[in-house]
């Protein structure tokens, strides 16, 4: 985990476009800027181009997609190409139905992703392996650097795959991160809400792989302080701390001062 890319992001804010779904937005947007950067929700296809235009990062996140919010996302994704800054597709849900696999097809065919991010079942879909899911959640078990490294091979970006152990792949390296908490799953909306993080770490103009391994391990330790703190009894009083403790220095959330 590099620190100072997240002392960097801290201090730059990065102003991150999402198009995202309704059951996250609030969670997202307040988790974004409580960690460092600076959130935007906005799905209005007649301003999709210009918002992401000034903007320092796109994250795509498909959880409540419908047909009409398609071409926005398109635009927005187009737009964040063309300026060279990230763009971070979520497709989540997919391979729970056609709609979904259609709805990131066509993203897929005109917007190249810096990376993808989603659950096991999300990426093994990606890349035609069989994966058992629930809705949005996953719940099968396989080979889940095999998925990370043909999502990243396939479609020419950084692969997040999230779970119990994170695999974060670029086709060639793939990397473990094993920082996080149980309660995580619990919460709707933590895999979306990496995603904006991911994002803003990204916007930092460090490495790809490095930024990636600094935002899901930082994630999960401050997952991981959380859950540890005394008033925190459940997924309920776990979610406001959290947000507070995203805001932490990167030193005390390892637990190298007290
Ligand atoms: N059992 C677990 N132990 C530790 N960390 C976990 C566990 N399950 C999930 N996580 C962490 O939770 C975060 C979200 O991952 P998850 O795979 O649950 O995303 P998701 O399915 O996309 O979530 P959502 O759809 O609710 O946004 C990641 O940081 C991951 O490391
Ligand atoms: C529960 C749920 N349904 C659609 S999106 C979402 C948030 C977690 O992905």
């Amino acid at each position: 985990m590099n620190a100072m890319l997240i002392n960097e992001v801290r201090k730059k804010r990065p102003l991150i476009h999402h198009l995202t779904n309704q059951v996250v937005m609030n969670f997202t947007a307040n988790g974004l800027l409580s960690f460092g950067g600076t959130p935007i929700m906005a799905k209005e296809e007649k301003e999709a181009t210009e918002m992401a235009r000034m903007s320092d990062g796109v994250l795509l996140n498909i959880g409540t997609i419908i047909e009409q919010e398609i071409p926005a996302m398109i635009q927005a994704g187009k737009a964040a190409n063309q300026k060279g800054i990230p763009v971070v597709l979520d497709p989540v849900g997919v391979s729970a139905t056609s709609f979904r696999n259609e709805v990131v097809r066509r993203i897929l065919t005109e917007v190249k992703p810096t990376a993808i991010k989603g659950n096991a079942g999300e990426l093994a879909h990606l890349v035609g392996i069989a994966w058992e899911i629930k809705g949005v959640d996953s719940i099968g078990r396989g080979n889940v650097g095999e998925i990370a490294r043909k999502v990243a091979n396939r479609y020419q970006t950084i692969a997040v795959v999230t779970g119990e152990v994170d695999v974060i792949s670029d086709g060639e390296i793939t990397i473990e991160n094993k920082t996080g908490s149980a309660m995580l799953a619990n919460v709707t909306g933590a895999g979306c809400l990496l995603g904006s993080i991911l994002t803003a770490c990204f916007a930092s103009n460090d490495s790809l792989m490095e930024s990636a391994q600094t935002a899901v391990e930082f994630y999960g330790l401050a997952a991981e302080y959380t859950v540890a703190l005394p008033e925190v009894k459940g997924s309920g009083t776990f979610s406001p701390r959290f947000i507070d403790v995203l805001s932490y220095d990167v030193a005390i959330v390892k637990g190298d001062h007290q």
